[in-house]
């Protein structure tokens, strides 16, 4: 049973390190930290700072050498392959390089995570129906990947990371290889996907301008060490800009 009041995600001293090379590399060094229901939380760091290490942990993909990862109060290590992969159907994972499939439309690869549990035709028809319209892609239901621009995908892959109603989605990178004001409108649909359904979300980003616009606050990374997290400050009174808007906002910054 689940802890009414367990977070989202809990670090207890966690330590991953990785052997079989020349030397062992330590990706994470005891590392505590808290996401609480319903936030989003940044995690910022370098290239090699163990943000990656970080979110397979969340997602129960990898275990740490030593400590805990409690997710929902549970702890992913003491769990069969079953019960783990009950789990992982409660959390969302959005890449960044969108990771859809190219030969199915963007109905079915929203319904994929559905058909995968058996959803029955009709449900999974409603819940498909339902995404599109929450993420905006209802003209481009029959399309393929390949006829999609790069936002559009993302939203796609929003969609269904959503399509199971995870509590958790688990971002790693998701707006990097967009501009920026498609970044902006990916942002603007995970504070909707927040204030929505209540999902708490992990933003892994290097771009520090995404934390500040969604995140509640940001662990900081360096060398698999936890430096700081710190509280964002939130961005009260800021709209989604028209294109024209944000560019003329960017140039006369
Ligand atoms: N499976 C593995 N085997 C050996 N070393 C690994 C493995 N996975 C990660 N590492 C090492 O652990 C450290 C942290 O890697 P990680 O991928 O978590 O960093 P990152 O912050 O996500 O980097 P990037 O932003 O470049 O993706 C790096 O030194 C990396 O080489």
């Amino acid at each position: 049973m689940i802890p009414p009041t367990a977070p989202a995600v809990e670090f207890v001293r966690v330590t991953r390190t990785f052997e079989g090379g020349d030397q062992p590399v330590t990706a994470l060094s005891d590392v505590s930290l808290t996401v609480p229901r319903g936030a989003v939380f940044g995690v910022v760091g370098e290239s090699g700072a163990g943000k990656s290490t970080l979110l397979r942990m969340m997602n129960g993909l990898d275990h740490p050498t030593s400590g805990r990862v409690l997710f929902d109060g549970i702890d992913l290590s003491t769990l069969t392959k079953r019960e783990l992969n009950a789990v992982r159907h409660r959390i969302g994972v959005v890449f960044q390089s969108f990771n859809l499939v190219g030969n199915l439309t963007v109905r079915d690869n929203i319904a994929l995570p559905l058909r995968l549990q058996r959803g029955r035709g009709a449900e999974v028809s409603r819940r498909v129906a339902e995404l599109v319209d929450f993420v905006g892609l209802g003209p481009r239901l029959d399309h393929y990947p390949a006829q999609l621009s790069g936002g559009e995908k993302q939203r796609v892959a929003i969609a269904r990371a959503l399509a199971t109603h995870p509590t958790m989605l688990l971002c790693d990178e998701p707006t990097s290889a967009l501009d920026t004001h498609t970044t902006g409108e990916i942002l603007t649909l995970l504070g909707a996907t927040r204030a929505e359904f209540g999902t708490s979300i992990v933003l892994v980003t290097h771009e520090l301008d995404a934390v500040k616009r969604i995140c509640d606050s940001a662990a900081i990374f360096e060398a698999g060490e936890l430096r700081d997290i710190i509280a964002v400050e939130a961005q009260t009174g800021s709209r989604e800009l028209s294109y024209v808007e944000h560019v003329r906002a960017e140039l006369q910054r």
